[in-house]
């Protein structure tokens, strides 16, 4: 559907308007010490609350000064690395580390059992819900299908009016369970209508985890490896929180502070993270690819790879946004954690499935991107690969399709923006209302002949 043809011509005058009307002079953000981002000059966020559900490190004491470092994530007071360890390739993580986020604290066995029955039990759609729901105006936009479902489910929901805690974190966990079906029965709907695929809808199994349901859910024949079921689980574990102010996370934060319900709130934040320069850069990195493996024809020729990395940055090629997908981040420095794990995954898998090719292209990428974005931007802290540059390299390399990349993200971060809901309703009762500097000058209204 695109009607907008028929007020094309219109549109334009009216968006010269718009946009001449709305410049604000940058000597102005500076006049009245506004950060943008909300971060200062030297990167550091403004501060906008209290969280204990994790940390970030980017910067480490040394001499007296703060320099930047590797980045450590933390879950809790327990670095995700140790998180990883402690499974020893045996255990699933996610499950686990959604109780440790939600509720505080590692589980014991009991809890943990007691805590996978919860899940299991909630993972179910209301009645014919896939047919009259997912199947309706399937799109290739995921997230879209993602938010209009948890917006419908609200209306299933009786306790919807409800405000006590208890029916908050039953509605979180609801959604933590069904979120896999959301995800993975939009995909079937897409594939079948507008790729002329087949439609298959497996139900969940009760006695899997997450990760393993994802998959058997979206093949045909159901199967998988040990091996993919575990890389997958990780990439969960590594997605599912960040601090309270990733946008997506903060927006969790901003809606429920208004007293929204919970549906509302998550569609917010699925809305936010579904965002190019947020959880939708992991699409993006693999679009980007495709531009460059079709401009650059050998990933060693490190001319080649620079001069095209400069158009991008510099507007002229690829989506003109003058971004370079998957790097960068807004607080990391030196290295994301996250991107460290993928890419020891990327080492495991790129060999075994004949993809090295591939992988001089994103290494090429990685070494040469924060060159060529310090040529044309200001750098205070450095510019590294982020979480979103090999995680979409993975999951191809799982057979997963790439309209799923960022839904997986929200399976995954939901459980951090319902932790961040419950902290924000345990302690807070105050809506978040920033201030912006008015630089609007009253006018003396003018009639409209005489305009
Ligand atoms: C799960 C996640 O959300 S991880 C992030 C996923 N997003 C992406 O991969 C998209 C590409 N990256 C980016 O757009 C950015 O790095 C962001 C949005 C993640 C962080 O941006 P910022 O907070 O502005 O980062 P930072 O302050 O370190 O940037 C310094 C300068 O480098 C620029 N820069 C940072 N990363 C990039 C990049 N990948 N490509 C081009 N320029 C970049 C910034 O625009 C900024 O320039 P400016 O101040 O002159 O406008
Ligand atoms: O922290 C951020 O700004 C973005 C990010 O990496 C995340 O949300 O995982």
């Amino acid at each position: 559907m695109s009607d907008y043809a028929a007020i094309e011509k219109e549109a334009r005058i009216f968006t010269e308007e718009c946009v001449t009307n709305n410049r604000v002079d940058p000597a102005l953000f500076a006049k009245y010490n506004i950060k943008r981002g909300l971060r200062d000059q030297d990167g550091k966020g403004v501060l906008a609350g209290i969280t204990n559900i994790s940390r970030i490190d980017a910067f480490e004491e040394r001499d007296g000064k703060q320099v930047p470092c590797d980045g450590k994530l933390w879950y809790r007071g327990y670095n995700v690395y140790d998180l990883i360890r402690g499974l020893r390739g045996k255990r699933y993580a996610f499950e686990e580390a959604a109780y440790l986020l939600l509720l505080g604290d590692l589980p014991n066995e009991q809890q943990l059992e007691s805590f996978k029955e919860c899940l299991a039990k909630c993972r179910d759609l209301p009645t014919n819900f896939v047919r009259d729901v997912i199947m309706k105006a399937p799109s290739k936009d995921l997230m879209n299908s993602l938010t209009r479902s948890v917006l419908t489910l609200a209306s299933y929901d009786d306790d919807i009016g409800k405000s006590d805690l208890q029916t908050q974190l039953e509605q979180c966990i609801k959604l933590i369970s069904v979120f896999p079906m959301l995800a993975v029965y939009g995909y079937h709907a897409y594939h079948y209508y507008e790729c002329d695929g087949s439609m298959y809808i497996h139900r969940p199994r009760p006695e899997l985890s997450t990760a393993e349901n994802l998959l058997q859910m979206l093949r045909p024949d159901r199967q998988y490896t040990d091996l993919e079921a575990h890389v997958l689980d990780i990439a969960l574990l590594l997605h599912m929180e960040h601090g309270g102010g990733n946008n997506s996370t903060f927006t969790t934060r901003v809606v429920t502070s208004s007293g929204s319900d919970t549906y509302s709130v998550i569609a917010a934040a699925l809305s936010s993270l579904k965002g190019p320069k947020h959880g939708g850069a992991n699409i993006k990195v693999m679009h980007m690819m495709d531009d460059v493996r079709a401009h650059v024809a050998d990933p060693t020729d490190e001319d080649a790879m620079r001069d095209y990395l400069r158009k991008i940055v510099d507007r002229q090629a690829f989506d003109q946004k003058g971004l370079i997908y998957g790097m960068g981040h807004a607080v990391y420095s030196l290295s994301d954690p996250r991107a460290v794990v993928f890419k020891n995954f990327v080492h495991q898998l790129a060999d075994a499935k004949g993809r090295d090719r591939d992988f001089e292209y994103y290494n090429t990428i990685e070494r040469l991107a924060p060159q060529v974005i310090a040529e044309k931007r200001h750098i205070y802290k450095g510019v590294s690969a982020n979480v979103d540059f090999y995680s979409g390299f993975v999951y191809d390399m799982l057979g997963i399709p790439v309209e799923l990349y960022t839904p997986i993200f929200a399976v995954a971060r939901i459980v951090g923006w319902s932790a961040h809901r419950m902290e924000e309703l345990v302690n807070m009762d105050k809506i978040i209302r920033p201030a912006y500097q008015s630089i609007m000058v009253p006018r003396e209204y003018v009639p409209l002949q005489d305009r």
